[in-house]
């Protein structure tokens, strides 16, 4: 068996398309959905997500300003540059790259950002009311999971959902997500025992650790759905997932590829966040 390959590249065409007419009724109201973008330092990864964050912004009309500090910029003038975006009237989407340099509390920058315009939805605000099922921004990476799989027709109300990988952005995030589903979620991380035991008992698995080929179809059940968060680079500088595509594709029902799952529905749902929350000041 030879599972279904989840593009998430096609599904973001589609959604992307959908967004450009949003964004002209929005015009039609006087109202152009803008997304500020500050990028602290020089990490290529960094500065090639942001670069498709804007590439993806111009193509379906949002305005998108960026702000480039330098690795050596302090705390003090970071979150000065966030109260100014947070008084700007254009613009209504903020989101600060991450990682950045030690020196920088990530802490004290996500809880600077006005939550009603926290766009990554990284603020204990947006989380808490996540948590809670109320109406929050959603951080994109777990939406889009979630979106992939609705899209695929998968049911998720039920299943046993195994998280691999505990980080604030994807791992805790797309288990709420899904438990708000009603899924049943494991989390697994790097203290846990027997992690093979956990994960071949998951209908839907999502891998989330940054380490490539992590897993092989050894521990995955067969017909589950696997979804890929990993984007890591090999030596011979090929982007590969957390996942060994090739083994894992034989015994998955549905599973995501790396380049073309996960990543672009990332930015995607960036993008939708930033016309919600620009269609929130017509309220
Ligand atoms: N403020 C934020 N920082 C970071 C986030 C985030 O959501 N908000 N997530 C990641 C990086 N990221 C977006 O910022 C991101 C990662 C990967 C992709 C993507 O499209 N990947 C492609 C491959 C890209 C390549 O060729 O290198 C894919 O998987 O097909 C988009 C966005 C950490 N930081």
């Amino acid at each position: 068996m030879s599972a279904i390959i989840i593009s998430g590249k096609e599904l973001a065409k589609e959604k992307r398309e959908q967004m450009k007419g949003k964004v002209k009724q929005l015009g039609g109201k006087g109202v152009v959905p803008g997304l500020a973008v500050i990028l602290v330092g020089s990490d290529p990864a960094s500065q090639s997500y942001v670069r498709s964050k804007q590439k993806a912004c111009k193509e379906i009309g949002i305005h998108s300003e960026l702000e480039e500090l330098p690795e050596t910029v302090s705390e003090k003038e970071l979150l000065q540059k966030i109260h100014a975006l947070n008084n700007a009237p254009h613009i209504h989407g903020i989101l600060v790259q991450l990682p950045l340099p030690k020196h920088i509390s990530e802490k004290a920058v996500i809880e600077t950002i006005d939550p009603a315009k926290d766009v990554d939805g990284f603020h204990p605000i947006n989380i808490g009311r996540m948590m809670t099922g109320q109406e929050a921004f959603l951080p994109c990476t777990p939406f889009g999971i979630v979106e992939m799989i609705k899209a695929q027709q998968i049911d998720i109300e039920g299943k046993h959902v195994v998280v691999v990988g505990r980080s604030n952005i994807v791992g805790k995030p797309v288990g709420q997500l899904l438990l708000n589903e009603n899924a049943t979620v494991t989390y697994c991380h790097s203290r846990t025992k027997n992690m093979k035991q956990h994960t071949k008992a998951a209908d839907i698995l999502v891998v989330a650790v940054g380490k490539a080929h992590f897993l092989n179809r050894e521990y995955i059940k067969d017909g589950a759905v696997v979804i890929d968060v990993g984007v890591n680079r090999t030596e011979e500088g090929k982007l590969v997932g957390d996942v060994d595509f090739e083994s894992a594709k034989e015994t998955a029902s549905h599973i995501t590829p790396v380049p073309g799952g996960v990543g672009p529905m990332t930015i995607t749902m960036l993008l939708h966040n930033t016309i919600i929350s620009a269609e929130r000041t017509l309220r």
